[in-house]
């Protein structure tokens, strides 16, 4: 609403921020204490306030570099701390941060735009669609016997979280990467990371994997207080750079004591932990949810840098509401994707696109629900085709 102003925070102002989107998470104000970490996941130029005349909406963002089919990097914005004062809701402040938000983000060259959202009806309207999944799996521990051909694995050491915290980056650097979806995570990603595993139990655990050529797997874990009647180990990483090391971090999890259950809450879909155990209904999927929500703020861009799979080349034609630069067709094909002025053969709009751009959904199934228009019958199986990835994409970061 135009009575809104919208502006940069200064630092000083960025813990009123912090404790308005706390309370609209009705979560009460913050300690010093839990605002020494938080102050420094809050990078300096990128928290957003609305005011009227006080503050009464936030949001802010932080850099980091996606991964995208093919293998190469884009700048990413990830967006977070979204939250407008109650009494002050559903009169526009959102979409004043939101467009001032992505104004921002187009003009630093940030390719990408990725957030976790509370519910799933507040974001498509401004370009975010659906772009990872993950399952919630559980894991019976005393029905778990591992299959023989099952990789041995390496050695697996074991630290308390003040050993391993400083040595996270590393660990993730090195053994995450590797899949569609990942991003990076920077000096202000880590200290929120920390603090937030410091809240959830005394004792936080981190077993590192080692193979043949160095560490290649890691995964942090704790067990649930009060649980010795029913041990529910939660696994809040899991990172591998080959099966060996998958299959490595399994055997020790399933060795723990006192446990009767593992969870892993946020996994990707094409994980093959049934697969391990002889009985494969031991790991049972609880359920599916959406993990991260993409929006491309620079659709040329975004579109350029993806390798996409062996089909005939098909002409997109984007509409999008809040970047108008986007708008346009372009021809996506084996050989890359770049501005066309050629015929469309389909019409979708950014969060669409956003939802097709990782392959989680097909542009088949895009279409039979009605969110692409279908102008040549040919062109959604050809896009499935080539928007497909080989494996499930994955995030793997929760912010
Ligand atoms: C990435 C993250 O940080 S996720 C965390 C998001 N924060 C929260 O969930 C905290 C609690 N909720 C809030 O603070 C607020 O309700 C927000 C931020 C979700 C929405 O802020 P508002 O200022 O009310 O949104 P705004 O008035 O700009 O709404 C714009 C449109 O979205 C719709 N909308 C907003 N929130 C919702 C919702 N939760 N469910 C359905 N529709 C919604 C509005 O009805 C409006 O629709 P219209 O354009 O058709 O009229």
């Amino acid at each position: 609403m135009s009575d809104h102003t919208v502006r940069t925070l200064r630092p000083d102002e960025h813990r009123a921020a912090w404790d308005l989107f706390r309370a609209a998470l009705h979560v009460q104000p913050g300690t010093d204490e839990e605002w020494e970490p938080a102050a420094r996941a809050h990078q300096d130029g990128r928290v957003l306030g609305v005011f009227g005349p006080e503050l009464i909406g936030t949001t802010r963002s932080f850099d980091s570099e996606m991964v995208v089919p093919g293998g190469a990097r884009l700048p990413l914005a990830a967006v977070t701390g979204v939250g407008v004062r109650a009494g002050r809701t559903r009169r526009g402040v959102l979409s004043a941060l939101q467009a001032a938000q992505l104004a921002d983000f187009a003009e630093r060259g940030v390719a990408l735009a990725l957030l976790h959202a509370s519910e799933g009806a507040i974001y498509g309207r401004y370009g975010y669609g659906i772009a990872t999944l993950a399952n919630r799996v559980v894991v019976d521990k005393h029905r778990a016997q591992l299959r023989p051909d099952v990789p041995d694995g390496g050695e697996v050491t074991v630290l308390g979280i003040d050993e391993a915290a400083p040595k996270w980056p590393e660990l993730y650097a090195a053994t995450a990467m590797g899949r569609v979806a990942a991003m990076t995570r920077s000096e202000i990603y880590w200290p929120g990371y920390e603090a937030q595993l410091r809240r959830r139990a005394k004792l936080v655990q981190t077993a590192v994997h080692r193979g043949p050529d160095g560490v290649d797997g890691y995964l942090t874990y704790y067990v649930e207080e009060d649980s010795h009647e029913h041990g529910k180990l939660q696994v809040m990483a899991f990172h591998y750079a080959n099966p060996a090391a998958f299959a490595g971090l399994w055997r020790f999890l399933l060795s723990v004591d006192l446990v009767d259950e593992i969870v892993l809450p946020l996994r990707p879909l094409d994980e093959p932990h049934a697969l391990l155990f002889a009985d494969p209904r031991t790991a049972k999927t609880e359920s599916t949810d959406d993990e991260s929500w993409l929006r491309l703020v620079d659709v040329p861009a975004a579109l350029a840098a993806r390798a996409y799979g062996p089909a005939e080349p098909v002409v997109i034609e984007v509409s999008d509401r809040s970047l108008p630069a986007n708008d346009g067709r372009y021809l996506v094909g084996p050989g890359g994707a770049s501005r066309t002025d050629a015929e469309p053969a389909l019409r979708l709009t950014a969060d669409t696109l956003a939802m097709l751009y990782f392959g989680t959904w097909r542009a088949s199934a895009l279409a039979d629900t009605g969110r692409i228009e279908v102008l040549d019958a040919a062109a959604p199986e050809a896009a499935d085709v080539l928007f497909g990835t080989r494996e499930s994409v994955w995030c793997g970061t929760f912010f």
